[in-house]
């Protein structure tokens, strides 16, 4: 595959994944984020991967989903059935939908449906899906790559405080469970160099 095929995202991947996006509800008041989000769907659908996330049809949630849907490609939908009107209904592409029990369940379907993990910005909700997935590479239940997906250097401040907290020694491991990208290309080519060797 060519250098610029993959900027583009026109170029299938060797090897489909079900990537799982986790991102704000809520569009924040940035309007780069808002493209980013649309651009990191597109990409994900235009390589051929599934996009998986949290069913969301407003804010970042939406902006990722309609670039994959857009672009043609497979999405599954995670949410509590409670969370159906508010956040899915309004707006939401077609995909598969999953309705969970609560937030764990949900959380749990996700991490137990994905090959890898990128996050946006975001707020309480996107906070907890990483942190549960970081957890749990710490503890070594998974090796499954997370890629923060930087925006005005939003997940800077976030690795500035784990990195706080790692020399402070309330963690022992080396290094964080979990790597910045600054682009799409660049967060896609993390995720799928690290699944597929
Ligand atoms: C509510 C519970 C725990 C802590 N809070 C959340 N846990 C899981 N998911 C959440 C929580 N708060 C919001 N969400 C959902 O995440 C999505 C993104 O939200 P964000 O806040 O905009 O990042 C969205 O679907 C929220 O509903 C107890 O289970």
């Amino acid at each position: 595959m060519s250098a610029s095929s993959f900027d583009t995202g026109e170029a299938r991947a060797s090897k489909r994944l079900a990537i799982c996006v986790f991102c704000g509800v809520e569009s924040g008041q940035d309007a780069g984020t808002q493209r980013l989000a649309g651009e990191l769907g597109a990409h994900i659908a235009g390589r051929g991967h599934l996009l998986v996330y949290g069913a969301g049809g407003s804010g970042l949630m939406g902006a990722v989903a309609r670039g994959a849907s857009r672009s043609g490609g497979p999405i599954m939908g995670v949410l509590p059935a409670f969370l159906h009107e508010r956040e899915h209904a309004a707006g939401a592409p077609v995909q598969t939908l999953m309705l969970t029990r609560d937030h764990t369940d949900r959380k749990l379907r996700m991490m137990a449906s994905a090959d890898a993990f990128i996050a946006l910005p975001g707020g309480y909700g996107t906070l907890d899906g990483i942190l549960e997935v970081a957890t749990r590479a710490q503890l070594g239940l998974h090796r499954k790559p997370l890629v923060l997906l930087d925006s005005g250097g939003f997940w800077e401040q976030f690795r500035d405080l784990i990195s706080a907290i790692h020399n402070r020694g309330f963690v022992v491991a080396d290094t964080p469970p979990f790597e910045l990208a600054y682009t799409v290309q660049e967060a896609m080519r993390m995720v799928e160099d690290k699944v597929t060797t």
